[in-house]
């Protein structure tokens, strides 16, 4: 069978990773986060991305396509237990989209639906600032949010639009309690979750 893809997007710190493992660990998805896979590659010693990765996630601005889309091509395909994957924080520009779009007809991956969260901007903040208390993250401070956020409106949301044009966008209200959001996304994803 096709590997199964459904994305998620939505702002910084709007909770998409707390989401991802609950639905991870419920119905068996293999979770790839592209931010965690990035900071992965960035650590990696001999790198050849390494200060890139650094210095683009401290701007809050977006990795090259060809990197990000490598990093999680390559983690698909190499996933052993499951054809299932939530695939968090990507695409998230223009030229990441035109980038997936055309590995994943080459590889022939099937991308079900997008979930799209929606969440203020003061909320994002407060739950970013609540996480910088104990990660060791170089984007939860300030001056990243503010940019990352930017970011976000002027790039991501693009990205949003293409989905729902193709009428695979699922939009979910992410400033409830993490136990509501699942109930809802449950609720709204029934025909897609087994
Ligand atoms: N519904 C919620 N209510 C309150 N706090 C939440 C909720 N969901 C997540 N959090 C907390 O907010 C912080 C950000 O959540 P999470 O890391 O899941 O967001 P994210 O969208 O993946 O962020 P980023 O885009 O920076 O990777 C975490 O500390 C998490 O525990
Ligand atoms: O596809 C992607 C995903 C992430 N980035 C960069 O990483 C940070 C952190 O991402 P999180 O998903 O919030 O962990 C993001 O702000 C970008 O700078 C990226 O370039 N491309
Ligand atoms: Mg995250």
């Amino acid at each position: 069978m096709r590997p199964q893809i459904i994305h998620i997007l939505g702002g910084p710190g709007c909770g998409k990773g707390t989401q991802c493992v609950r639905l991870a660990t419920k119905y068996h998805f293999k979770h790839l986060s592209a931010g965690d896979l990035l900071r992965q590659e960035q650590s990696r010693e001999g790198s050849q991305y390494s200060k890139l990765i650094s210095d683009i996630i401290k701007e809050g601005k977006i990795v090259p396509d060809f990197i990000t889309c490598n990093l999680l091509v390559d983690s698909i395909l190499n996933e052993q237990k499951t054809n299932k994957f939530l695939i968090d924080g990507y695409p998230r520009n223009e030229e990441n989209l035109k980038g997936w779009l055309n590995a994943t007809k080459e590889k022939e991956l099937d991308i079900q639906a997008l979930i799209f969260f929606e969440c203020s901007k003061e909320i994002m903040w407060e739950r970013i600032k609540k996480r910088a208390q104990n990660s060791n993250r170089e984007d939860d401070n300030l001056n990243s949010f503010t940019k990352r956020l930017d970011t976000f409106y002027n790039h991501t949301m693009k990205v949003k639009d293409y989905f729902q044009s193709q009428n695979k966008c699922i939009t979910i209200n992410a400033e409830d309690t993490p136990e509501n959001i699942f109930m809802t996304i449950e609720q709204r994803l029934k025909f897609l979750l087994k």
